[in-house]
């Protein structure tokens, strides 16, 4: 176990090396040294035989436990254990099942659990069975262990089933038809043994009626409740996939903007799309093939054993065999699947470069390159296929010959069981069919298991996104009956979640006065945008604070604030139904006075009027969105965007005499006029005062004055 320079090894050394020659010696006594002994039981006493052999493999057990164990790693001691009780029960297990199968003396006199040759086997079986629990359950320690794993699927599954609660009728009358439909598949192959047996043995016409009735009659009964079953999952999954997506949908809207910008919009999509779809199937789809699979496979077994106990016995030992197989084959066949995609997609890409960069290409004359580059791709992506689809191959023809040996060990069987009486011919033909079946639902079992997994896996994520808490709070509570608009933006710093290394504000303080004008002017990329955004309370800033009459920003109630803060983007967005609408979005049961009222004070009614169905008109016919998104009476402080028409920052300037007014401007024209001018480069504030202050400074805003005004407003 460890190395010979150890000082604590050699005494596990020994101890190993003892236990070895121990369960050596044991094993010769109950071979050929227990000849002798055996007469004290009786070659005839079957109980006396059993309760020795069992009472050996207990002691046998128990040494290897106390002397061997103990000298294994931490890591592998609880799959020792596991093969140590494999190994000495076997022998046991293996005498105890023939003694019940075919009863009687041993017929040497001697059990064979002794003979060197079955050892041999029962450590091979031993090793192998360890083997196959290993892969199909691994049980490895660490964060992502797989009982932990399991556990999480665990945990997620009963949530996705308390998402279920208002589908529970439907689904309580899917499982009752669930049940039905596999009671009555089941009975089917029964009967047609039956027929069989009818019309090999005397024939009577009652009988065969009465049988012929209830293959009918189960028939129909599993057609009409597989039908049933089917509708009733169907309109389970679709009521909770539409709830999930508008609970999802939900919860993504409230999340900060830095989220939307971390976040690629293929995975929120997906996630609305795919992932609901998905996480619907694990109970209605998954748990119904799983159950109906389960339910028919118990059934089928218990029918079985009716036929045939033996014959059961003998087939479940292929199962062990064919999860094995199968279990080996998903891994690698997955893991193949999923290099053979990025191998295709790395052929896309190479194709798409070489398009893209056509030119280049061109001009470098590296067609030929390309095309090799290209053909490499394709080459590998070829290898993996056919490397992927021996794998599927050896799998199949491994399957096919193990059902196949036990079609043949079934069949050997049948006709001994025939000829000894034990079972009809019809009896045979039901268990074959059942057999039959039983594969195939067996490998279903496996495959759901996976594919539940999976949607489970799905419903993580959807999960993921909605107990996310947004980083940016809503959960203000102010609502003050007054709001004066003194904002005050106090020592800001702030760098974009998707920047975090580069400030966009450092350090940065201004304050915005009732009634006042405030200019922000500076060089593209001087943080304009970034103070709006931080005002608007789209992102939290890490370090300063915002104050809007004295109170952080964050404490006043979302819609409150966002009724009290009005803000005319640089880029109006139309989003689809009437003029009406959007000019009234956000607002509940806005009247039409209103809407046309803030129409005209943004210059728009004029041309809304001349539209074929005015306000009613579809946002798809307007091909020219203006400015009429703001216009609220209600607005205490207002951010006007570059892109603000000189008309409406008049009306505003006209308007509003007490209330807080920010212009973000290129143009000279409309900046001499504010009340206070503020010049902000590199996230932080070069220059306040006037117009004229700032001119006879002769500071940044004479120098840079150029850089930032333009006639039209156009930026340089
Ligand atoms: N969403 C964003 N994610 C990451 N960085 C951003 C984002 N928006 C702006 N920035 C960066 O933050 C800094 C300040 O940008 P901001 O848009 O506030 O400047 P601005 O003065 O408004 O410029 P402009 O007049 O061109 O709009 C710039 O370096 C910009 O690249």
């Amino acid at each position: 176990v460890q190395g010979d320079t150890d000082p604590v090894a050699y005494p596990r050394k020994q101890r190993a090396r003892a236990a070895v020659c121990f369960d050596a010696a044991l094993f010769y006594l109950l071979g050929c040294g227990a000849a002798p002994l055996l007469p004290v039981f009786g070659s005839n006493d079957v109980a006396g035989l059993l309760a020795f052999l069992w009472s050996a493999a207990a002691i046998r057990w128990g040494l290897i436990c106390s002397l061997w164990l103990p000298t294994v790693d931490q890591t592998s001691r609880p799959v020792m254990r596991r093969w140590a009780a494999v190994h000495c029960f076997l022998g046991s297990v293996y005498e105890s099942c023939r003694l019940a199968a075919f009863g009687g003396p041993l017929e040497t006199g001697i059990s064979p659990v002794g003979s060197p040759g079955f050892t041999f086997l029962t450590s091979i079986a031993a090793a192998a069975a360890c083997m196959f629990w290993e892969v199909a359950f691994p049980d490895t320690n660490g964060e992502d262990n797989g009982k932990g794993k399991k556990q999480k699927a665990r945990v997620l599954f009963m949530r996705v089933i308390s998402f279920y609660k208002p589908d529970y009728l439907l689904l309580l009358g899917a499982f009752v038809f669930l049940s039905l439909a596999v009671l009555c598949e089941m009975f089917i192959p029964y009967y047609t043994g039956k027929v069989i047996d009818i019309l090999g043995a005397q024939y009577h016409l009652h009988d065969f009626l009465t049988a012929i009735f209830f293959m009918g009659l189960f028939s129909i009964g599993s057609s009409l409740s597989s039908g049933c079953r089917g509708g009733l999952f169907m309109c389970a999954i679709n009521g909770f996939t539409s709830r999930m997506k508008v609970k999802l949908f939900g919860s993504l809207v409230r999340q900060e903007i830095g989220f939307f910008e971390s976040t690629k919009t293929g995975d929120i999509t997906s996630r609305l799309s795919m992932d609901t779809t998905l996480m619907a199937r694990t109970v209605a789809l998954n748990v119904n093939v799983l159950l109906r699979t389960l339910i028919k496979t118990l059934g089928m077994l218990s029918l079985m054993f009716s036929l045939s106990w033996k014959l059961t016995v003998l087939m479940l030992m292929e199962t062990p065999i064919t999860g094995l197989l199968q279990n080996i084959h998903d891994t690698y066949y997955q893991r193949l699947s999923k290099e053979v995609q990025d191998s295709i997609a790395r052929g896309n890409d190479a194709a798409g470069e070489a398009v893209a960069g056509i030119r280049t290409v061109r001009s470098f004359s590296a067609e030929q390159r390309e095309a090799t580059r290209y053909g490499d791709k394709l080459m590998d992506t070829h290898s993996l296929k056919t490397r992927r689809d021996t794998v599927r191959a050896v799998y199949l023809l491994l399957r096919r010959l193990t059902e196949l040996g036990m079609q043949v060990a079934m069949l050997y069987y049948g006709r001994r069981f025939i000829q000894s009486g034990q079972m009809s011919t019809g009896n045979l033909v039901s268990f074959i069919l059942y057999q039959t079946d039983l594969g195939q639902n067996i490998r279903t079992l496996i495959y759901m298991f996976g594919d539940m997994l999976n949607s489970v896996s799905a419903a993580g994520k959807v999960f993921e996104y909605l107990d996310r808490k947004p980083q940016v709070s809503t959960d203000g509570t102010l609502q003050p009956d007054t709001l004066t608009g003194h904002v005050q933006l106090c020592n800001l710093t702030f760098s974009y979640p998707t920047r975090p290394d580069e400030p966009a504000l450092q350090g940065l303080s201004l304050e915005l006065k009732p009634g006042q004008v405030t200019a922000l002017v500076g060089p593209s990329g001087g943080g304009k945008t970034t103070c709006v955004s931080l005002l608007e309370g789209f992102y939290q800033p890490q370090g300063g604070e915002i104050l809007l009459d004295g109170q952080p920003l964050h404490s006043y109630q979302h819609k409150y604030l966002h009724s009290k803060v009005a803000m005319v983007g640089q880029d109006p967005v139309l989003f689809s139904g009437s003029v009406r609408d959007n000019i009234a979005y956000g607002l509940k049961d806005c009247p039409l006075e209103v809407v046309q009222k803030a129409a005209q004070r943004a210059n728009a009614h004029g041309f809304i009027s001349q539209l074929e169905h005015g306000y009613d008109t579809g946002t798809q016919s307007v091909a020219e969105p203006g400015n009429f998104l703001w216009g609220g009476q209600d607005d205490y402080v207002i951010i006007l965007g570059v892109a603000t028409s000189e008309h409406a920052i008049q009306q505003a300037l006209a308007d509003r005499p007490s209330q807080t007014l920010l212009i973000i401007a290129h143009r000279l024209k409309t900046v001499e006029r504010a009340d206070q001018i503020i010049l902000i480069d590199k996230g932080a504030v070069l220059e306040r005062g006037t117009h004229q202050e700032l001119m006879d400074k002769r500071g940044s805003y004479f120098r840079l004055r150029e850089k930032i005004f333009t006639e039209n407003g156009e930026q340089h």
